[in-house]
């Protein structure tokens, strides 16, 4: 079946970047040429999988995010809207301006996810009703009490460390996300809220290059792989 200009994608990008401790909030810090959050844009903008993309940031940047949108000719994008306090209600907020059957969630902050992953993740969740981008785990997991003792080691073999994209049936996002507010329950990604739901969740081995800028350390390394881009385009 062609998946051409099938999925909608809500890229969320209205956090505050605390913990990268820079003025300006992390996802428009300059990367190379141009803010972080255009090159993640650029991604989806470049495949043709992609109908349209719900820009989610803060309210005060939408004039510059439509700005810079207009600038580097990101004609995908088909809106610019304000999140929320969490990242789920910004979730939340994309969702309500999404019109495809299909729809991915991704984080503005990880600007290196490999658009053949993208498109894994996506048939992925096409096959099995949702999925997710992951890697399996490299250190020794544990969970550890408020004292700061160990309580257990999970086998390791069972871990992943779980990404964006997340792609899952629009209708089932948000009834996810429904349930959710109802309960008054905070997940840390959109997989959880499904889950919740008993809907099945597939893993994507996708790479250890996919980071999430958060902290500064994160800022060299998105340094090093920009460069690294640059000399494979030659
Ligand atoms: N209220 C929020 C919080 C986060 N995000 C987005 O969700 C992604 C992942 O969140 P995270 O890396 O935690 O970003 P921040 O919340 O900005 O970071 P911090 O927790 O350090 O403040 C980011 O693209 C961020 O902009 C969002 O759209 N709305
Ligand atoms: C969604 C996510 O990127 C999956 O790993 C992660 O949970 C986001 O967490 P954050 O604290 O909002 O960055």
């Amino acid at each position: 079946m062609g998946t051409e200009n099938q999925v909608g994608v809500i890229v969320v990008s209205a956090g505050r970047g605390s913990r990268m401790g820079t003025q300006e909030s992390k996802q428009y810090l300059m990367l190379e040429d141009k803010p972080i959050i255009m090159h993640t844009l650029d991604i989806f903008e470049q495949m043709p999988l992609v109908k349209e993309v719900v820009l989610v940031t803060g309210a005060d940047d939408i004039p510059r995010c439509e700005q810079w949108i207009r600038d580097y000719g990101l004609g995908k994008v088909t809106k610019v809207i304000a999140g929320g306090s969490e990242r789920q209600q910004s979730v939340y907020n994309g969702l309500m301006e999404i019109g495809t059957e299909w729809v991915m969630v991704h984080d503005g902050v990880r600007p290196f996810v490999e658009p053949e992953h993208i498109e894994a993740c996506y048939r992925k969740a096409l096959q099995e009703g949702a999925a997710v981008l992951a890697v399996p785990v490299k250190d020794t997991i544990k969970q550890v009490n408020d004292s700061g003792t160990i309580l257990a080691t999970p086998d390791r073999r069972s871990l992943w460390a779980i990404h964006t994209p997340q792609a899952f049936r629009l209708s089932d996002l948000k009834r996810a996300h429904e349930r959710a507010a109802a309960d008054g329950f905070a997940g840390t990604d959109d997989s959880m809220l499904v889950e919740r739901l008993g809907i099945p969740v597939a893993v994507v081995e996708g790479s250890y290059t996919n980071i999430k800028i958060t902290t500064p350390e994160d800022l060299e390394y998105a340094a090093f792989m920009q460069k690294r881009k640059g000399e494979k385009k030659g």
